[in-house]
Order: structure tokens, then sequence, then C-alpha cells
């Protein structure tokens, strides 16, 4: 790691630790974080940078449970099962914070693109391709104007209704490396989809990443199509 790098990592795991510290003690975050208080204290204040090994374990392991616990705690699941997530999805900064945790957490090779579905994961794809400072791509239900040549990807989903996404061709360049995400996995038929699409351009999968899985189908689909790791932040 060279040295910008290491002061990212040292913002980043500040950034995190400041995120827990809004809804709780300094006390209360010692014991979440095992650091101690006073260190802590100076860490929030921005008197001094945590050290690289504590900056790693504050972002790759406390950040994941953290963020996993506070996106719950945003999330409402209705009767019938689905999620109203806009409160996390609305929410660039919450994002901002996921985008580091989720690349340094989960197992994904640095992509060239970051790649989702219009609408609700363009935010999430947008921190991520921030944070990876790679190109953010969204596929559509409907044709973006003024583009003349598309990939398309179409399938019938179990509702019978048939589904066609389109992307711009020139949005990912064969043999490039595309992490494909969303905001939330539930059939999988979206991820399938986008899935399709990569493998029309010739690119090639980094990974597959949702913030919520509404049970564990939609993962288990992506799974049989990508040796790549897939994975969700919680799991509803
Ligand atoms: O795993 P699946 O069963 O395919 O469901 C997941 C998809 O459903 C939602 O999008 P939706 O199609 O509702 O469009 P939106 O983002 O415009 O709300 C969500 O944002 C995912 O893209
Ligand atoms: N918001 C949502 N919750 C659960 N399943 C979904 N499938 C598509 N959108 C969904």
């Amino acid at each position: 790691m060279n040295r910008a790098e290491k002061a990212a990592l040292q913002l980043r795991a500040v950034d995190v630790l400041r995120m827990l510290k809004e809804t709780r003690t300094y006390d209360e975050l010692a014991e979440t974080t095992g650091l101690p208080a006073g260190d802590l204290n100076r860490y929030v204040n921005g008197h001094v940078l945590p050290g690289t090994e504590r900056a790693r374990e504050v972002v790759e392991d406390l950040g994941r449970e953290a963020l996993a616990g506070e996106l719950e705690a945003r999330i409402r699941v209705d009767d019938e099962g689905y999620v109203d997530n806009s409160a996390a999805v609305f929410d660039q900064s919450f994002l901002d914070l996921v985008a580091p945790v989720v690349a340094n957490a989960f197992d994904f090779d640095r992509p060239d693109v970051v790649l989702t579905a219009a609408t609700d994961g363009i935010t999430l794809a947008a921190s991520l391709a921030s944070y990876y400072g790679t190109r953010c791509a969204y596929a559509k239900k409907s044709k973006e104007t003024a583009v003349e040549e598309f990939i398309e990807a179409r399938e019938r989903l179990q509702s019978g209704i048939e589904l066609t996404y389109y992307l711009p061709e020139s949005a990912i360049d064969a043999g490039e490396s595309v992490l494909v995400v969303d905001d939330l996995i539930r059939s999988g038929e979206t991820q399938e989809l986008l899935l399709d699409i990569v493998d029309t351009a010739d690119a090639d999968v980094a990974g597959v990443f949702a913030l919520i899985a509404a049970g564990e189908d939609g993962i288990q689909r992506a799974r049989n199509h990508t040796d790549a790791p897939v994975d969700a932040l919680t799991t509803v």
C-alpha cells in the first residue's frame, strides 16, 4: 500500500467511526469496537488518525457488520416480504460509506465498469464506481434516445411478462471486468439479465453484489451463472 492508499484507508475508518458515534456514547463505541474510548475520541474529532492495521479492521470487519446493522435499521419489510429501501438508496452519503467496506470486505477484483439496472441500483453503483475510480453504467427498460447500438437482454419472467433491458453498446468493451450490482436481489431475474449483457459484451464478471437479498433464491440463481463472488450485505 502506498502512502496515499494508507491515508485513504485511515480516513475511511474515521468515516465509519463517525457514523457509529452518531448513535452511541464513546463508552458504547469502545464496547462495539474493542478500542479505547480515549483513542476513539481523538479519531472522531480528527486529532489523530488510526494506524493502518486498526483502520483496516474498522473498515473490513467492524465496518461490514456495522453497515449491515445500519442498513437493516433503514429498511422496512411489509407483510408480503416487499422491501422499502428508499432510506438507503436515496442517501448517497450512506452509500459512499458502504462502497469501501464492500470493496474491502468482499472478494471482488477491481472492475473496469460497475453495471446496474435502472432505477434503484444507480446510487449504489455510482458510489462503488466512484470508490474504484471506474465507469458506472446502467441498463434501462427502454432505449436511450440518440443511441444507435444497444446490447439487449430479454427474459420471460416468472410472472409471464417479457422484460428487455438495453445498454448502449459503447458502455462495456470486450475483455473488460464488470462488477454487477443492485440495491436488491429477490428472484435473481434482473441479475440474470445483467449477466447476460456482460456475456454478450464479451466481458468478464468481477462479482455480483446487492445491498439486500430478499431470501436466498436470487443469490443462488446468480451463482449458477458465474464463478465470481456473489453476495449481499444483508438478507431479509
Ligand atoms: O431479483 P429480482 O426479482 O429481479 O428483483 C430485484 C430488482 O427489482 C427492483 O427493481 P424494479 O424492477 O422494481 O425496478 P426499479 O429499480 O425501477 O424500482 C430492484 O431494484 C432490483 O433491480
Ligand atoms: N422492493 C422489493 N422488495 C422485494 N422484492 C422485490 N422485487 C422487486 N422489488 C422488490
